[in-house]
């Protein structure tokens, strides 16, 4: 399980090391130089005669990467400092000067641009200009060094110095241009910015650099690992039978979308669920490709609720309505998606997990008053995600490129498994499916542990994201390609 924790806590942390007088500051250069120095030698063949430029912020961040620097020219390196601001950390700037390091400032917008063919023409650049006391996108000249580096056609190897600078360090935003890092060497531990979209996308590989912190309090934003979905997987005992197994109704589909039955019971089915009950008008569709489906309703653990769901369909939409007031009625967990979002109550338990994708999720918001488009829920993922977990209750996924899970007590999961190849039609039936059978298989755990229902729903996404890619590594695939390739995904896990 890869953790992060939000800036408050990292300096929590610092503070008492800091006060001890432990050099983190030396400890954080120390490892940013050694990740440095490797990336030069994949790019240039060695240390010596590399030019390396910094980009220097007014804080420790800056003080960090002047540091970095001072090491990398003690091994031979060009290294060129450009200050964006007049005032730098002191003692990183003496030790670069003592190093022989050039020093070129930057203080207004015209030096900046002056300076951009010096950066471009860098081997690899160092990012340093905000670091965890970041507020908002880089202002001032920093902002014209990190815009030529964006609109450069070939630019350098950029390496972020903590985060990509400008990034929202707790919340995954990202304001103004952020420089793209192929690596961001991060300190003490990683934060929640690095797994979070959109700015995980600025961040390329993480690199953490220990600092021996005492990070014990709860991680802001978690991501699962192969072992960990593992760990939450419903693996059936040598007695185990198909009702101990769990039985999912699946309220899905209608005259319109029939496939969205067939997709979000193969989903269950190849994840391992003990029988799908099929509710509605697709029967003789979900038959003819799942025959193994019972069609027609009976006790069942727990419900999908939703895909395919047309919103005219008023006699489906009547009985996903009728499922929700059952599941809650009997403490059944529910994922609810597409056509049953706004068939919720006002509130609902964290079983309940919704699996919206943007637009829908910005349509639910708006029907709750708080008036935001499909652009502000992908500008701010984890914000929205978190708002709608406050107004209905709910564990809630997002869906998109990462998705993003908010659950009860603070459990966010921000998942990143899925080739893009995976947005196609359908696939988010076949989630819906895998995520049911996952609620069907522990039930009564996700009712009886209110943050469960939020690790099931990252379980389901990482299981949906790496089908998606076995399915055909590198190429297309067909929401059916990904049904078809869970068994395989989930088999390679839980014998690992
Ligand atoms: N406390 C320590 O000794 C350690 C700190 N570390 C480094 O220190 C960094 C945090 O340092 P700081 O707290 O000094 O903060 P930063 O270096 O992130 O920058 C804060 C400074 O930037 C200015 N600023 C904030 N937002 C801005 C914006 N949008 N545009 C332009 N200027 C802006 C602020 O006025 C402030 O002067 C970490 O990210 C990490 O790199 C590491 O060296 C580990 C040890
Ligand atoms: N760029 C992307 N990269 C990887 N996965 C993506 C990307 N965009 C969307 N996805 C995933 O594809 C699926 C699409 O689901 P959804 O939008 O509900 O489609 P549908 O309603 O057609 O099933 C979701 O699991 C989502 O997380
Ligand atoms: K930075």
């Amino acid at each position: 399980m890869l953790l992060s924790w939000d800036a408050a806590a990292v300096r929590a942390a610092e503070e008492p090391l800091l006060a001890a007088g432990v050099p983190l500051m030396d400890r954080a250069a120390f490892g940013l130089a050694t990740h440095v120095a490797h990336v030069l030698r994949d790019v240039r063949g060695r240390v010596g005669g590399a030019h390396v430029v910094l980009l220097v912020g007014p804080g420790n961040n800056g003080g960090d990467t002047l540091h970095a620097g001072a090491r990398l020219a003690r091994r031979g390196a060009r290294v060129t400092a450009v200050l964006a601001s007049p005032r730098v950390h002191g003692d990183g700037l003496a030790a670069l000067r003592a190093a022989h390091g050039r020093v070129v400032p930057a203080h207004d917008d015209a030096a900046a641009d002056a300076l951009a063919g010096t950066v471009l023409a860098a081997d690899v650049v160092l990012d340093g200009l905000l670091g965890i006391g970041g507020r908002g996108g880089v202002r001032g000249p920093g902002a014209r060094l990190v815009g030529a580096l964006a609109a450069a056609a070939a630019r350098p190897v950029v390496v972020a110095v903590d985060v990509p600078s400008g990034v929202g360090v707790d919340d995954g935003t990202r304001t103004g241009a952020v420089a793209q890092a192929d690596v961001t060497v991060t300190f003490g531990a990683c934060k929640p910015a690095l797994l979070l979209p959109p700015a995980a996308d600025a961040a390329g590989r993480v690199e953490v650099v220990d600092l021996g912190l005492d990070l014990a309090g709860a991680p802001a934003v978690a991501r699962l690992a192969g072992a960990d979905v593992a760990a939450l997987w419903p693996v059936p005992g040598r007695t185990s039978h198909k009702y101990a197994r769990g039985v999912l109704g699946v309220v899905a589909g209608s005259d319109r979308y029939p496939g969205a039955a067939v997709l979000a019971s193969g989903g269950a089915l190849r994840a391992g669920v003990g029988m799908v009950r099929y509710v509605g008008s697709a029967g003789s569709q979900v038959l003819a490709a799942h025959p193994e489906v019972v069609v027609g309703e009976g006790r069942v653990q727990a419900w999908v609720v939703g895909p395919g769901v047309a919103p005219d369909d008023d006699a489906q939409r009547a009985r996903a309505r009728d499922a929700l007031v059952h599941a809650l009625a009997h403490d059944e967990p529910a994922a609810v998606d597409a056509g049953a979002l706004d068939l919720l109550p006002d509130r609902v338990p964290p079983h309940v997990v919704l699996t919206p994708h943007a637009g829908e999720l910005a349509t639910l918001l708006s029907a709750r008053g708080a008036a935001v488009d499909r652009a502000d829920v992908e500008a701010a993922p984890l914000a929205h995600a978190r708002r709608a977990h406050e107004l209905t209750g709910a564990t809630v996924l997002l869906k998109g490129a990462t998705t993003v899970v908010v659950g009860a007590h603070g459990a966010v999961y921000a998942q990143a498994d899925a080739p893009a190849w995976l947005a196609t039609a359908g696939a988010g039936d076949v989630l819906a499916g895998v995520l049911g059978a996952l609620l069907a298989g522990r039930a009564a755990d996700a009712v009886d542990d209110p943050t469960l229902p939020a690790a099931l729903a990252a379980a389901a996404a990482a299981v949906h994201g790496r089908a998606a890619h076995a399915a055909n590594p590198g190429g297309p695939v067909t929401a059916s390609d990904v049904a078809a390739a869970v068994p395989r995904v989930v088999a390679g896990l839980v014998t690992a």
